[in-house]
């Protein structure tokens, strides 16, 4: 054991009741919604290829010519006339989100809530409302519990610095650490609902080095705020460790290292909470006019989050609105498919976690108490789902189609070599179809 001042200050997993709320949540939205989806990954009739939320940063012959200038003059123009957040989280509540995650200051630094610590503003735009709070209000209204973004990477502060490399870097970062605690202080005071901060912009050496501060801010925000949820990617250890400690104890309430990218089996959750956030182009997160290279269909992102939820995660898909807000058609398209296949099947994800089972090829495990729910992505030819139960004790005694609670034949397939108890689950030839469907097995202790 390191000893460390500013480590994990628990071990384990959070057992108050909000935490178990989020645990059930299952699925979120992710909004990237700011500044640069004016541009939209291109400017003047050409396009570029980096992450459209990054294009303030883009330079040379991979950005306009006077691109900085430009950029930093667009929130004069920012008038999202299509805007209508109850839109939005009627969308999103179609589409069966528990939770959205929505950017209130990214990289750019540009805020979409009247922060009094800078002029760089949605109050300065001619839009001028508190967009913060109309997607707050908005949300919370449909029941969509609200998770604030905040980059602590902001590039348009001049005390901003990637490294603290001399007594000025020093000066400067410290005008900036006062600057962000006062802007986090500012959004939890402002927006009292909101349940937790995902932060972002923390892998510089600047911030990293910036252990006590960033563990005494975390200590006074849920001291502001009890109950408030923030992930592992917030800040560094003592010896700049980040997401988990130098003891190897994860920081913060859940794992957040998921980006773009799944666990592959429940040993690779550490017995961690955790969440993945996923684009549904390969890495646009902010609106792109082009999306380029490979766009996931519904039924990956169903399969990643029947996926995520089997091995105990919430699954977040990314939208990014365009300059006018608008939600890009093809997003719309996306949350409906999604939404029509959760009102069908979403009792084998809220409030389900990983099951204790080996894992098949025809698809995942979900469980909730003595519920198993089999949700078929790969049909075996012999219509038959193999199921093996190591439990001593414990025996299928029901199986049935979810959507309509038609009955599913059970097979006893003996034992294995490991004298684990063997079944199939036999669905009928006749039945047909063309999307991932789902069993429920109840269990119960043999006698
Ligand atoms: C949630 C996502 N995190 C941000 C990032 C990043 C990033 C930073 C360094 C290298 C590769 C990716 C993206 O802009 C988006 O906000």
């Amino acid at each position: 054991q390191i000893s460390l001042k500013h480590g994990s200050h628990r071990s384990g997993k959070r057992t108050d009741a909000t935490m178990q709320r989020w645990r059930e949540y299952g699925l979120g939205q992710f909004i990237h919604w700011g500044i640069y989806s004016i541009p939209g990954g291109g400017w003047d009739g050409k396009t570029y290829g980096g992450a459209a939320e990054w294009i303030r940063s883009w330079s040379g012959k991979d950005a306009p010519n006077d691109w900085r200038k430009t950029y930093d003059n667009l929130y004069k123009q920012f008038n999202p006339v299509d805007f209508n957040a109850n839109k939005w989280a009627e969308q999103a509540k179609n589409m069966g989100a528990k939770y959205v995650i929505f950017t209130t200051k990214h990289h750019d630094g540009f805020c979409m809530w009247p922060s009094k610590y800078t002029e760089y503003t949605i109050a300065n735009t001619p839009y001028k409302k508190d967009i913060v709070k109309e997607v707050v209000d908005a949300y919370n209204k449909v029941g969509i519990d609200v998770y604030l973004y905040f980059s602590v990477m902001d590039w348009s502060h001049q005390g901003w610095r990637y490294d603290i490399k001399s007594p000025e870097d020093s000066i400067a970062f410290e005008s900036f650490k006062k600057f962000t605690r006062n802007q986090l202080l500012e959004l939890l005071t402002s927006y009292p609902s909101a349940k937790g901060l995902w932060f972002d912009g923390t892998w510089d050496k600047s911030w990293v080095k910036q252990a006590e501060f960033a563990d005494e801010l975390e200590t006074e925000m849920r001291t502001l705020r009890p109950g408030l949820i923030i992930g592992s990617r917030f800040r560094a250890d003592d010896f700049g460790k980040r997401h988990v400690d130098s003891n190897g104890v994860m920081m913060g309430d859940y794992e957040q290292g998921w980006e773009r990218n799944l666990p592959n089996s429940i040993e690779d959750v550490h017995g961690h909470d955790w969440d993945c956030v996923m684009t549904i182009p390969d890495n646009q997160w902010g609106y792109n006019s082009h999306w380029k290279g490979y766009v996931k269909t519904p039924y990956n992102l169903i399969e990643m989050l029947v996926k995520s939820v089997s091995l105990s995660g919430n699954f977040v898909i990314n939208f990014g609105p365009d300059g006018k807000g608008n939600i890009r058609q093809e997003e719309t398209s996306i949350a409906k498919e999604i939404g029509d296949w959760m009102k069908t099947n979403n009792e084998a994800i809220y409030g389900c976690s990983h099951a204790d089972m080996k894992k098949q090829d025809w698809g995942y495990f979900t469980q909730k108490g003595r519920k198993l729910y089999l949700t078929v992505f790969n049909r075996p030819i012999n219509n038959c789902l193999n199921v093996e139960i190591s439990e001593k004790g414990v025996k299928p005694t029901k199986a049935y189609f979810l959507a309509n609670k038609l009955p599913v034949a059970i097979q006893d397939a003996g034992k294995n070599k490991q004298n684990n108890n063997l079944y199939n689950i036999v669905i009928p030839a006749k039945y047909i179809s063309d999307k991932p469907f789902v069993i429920v097995l109840e269990l119960e202790e043999s006698q």
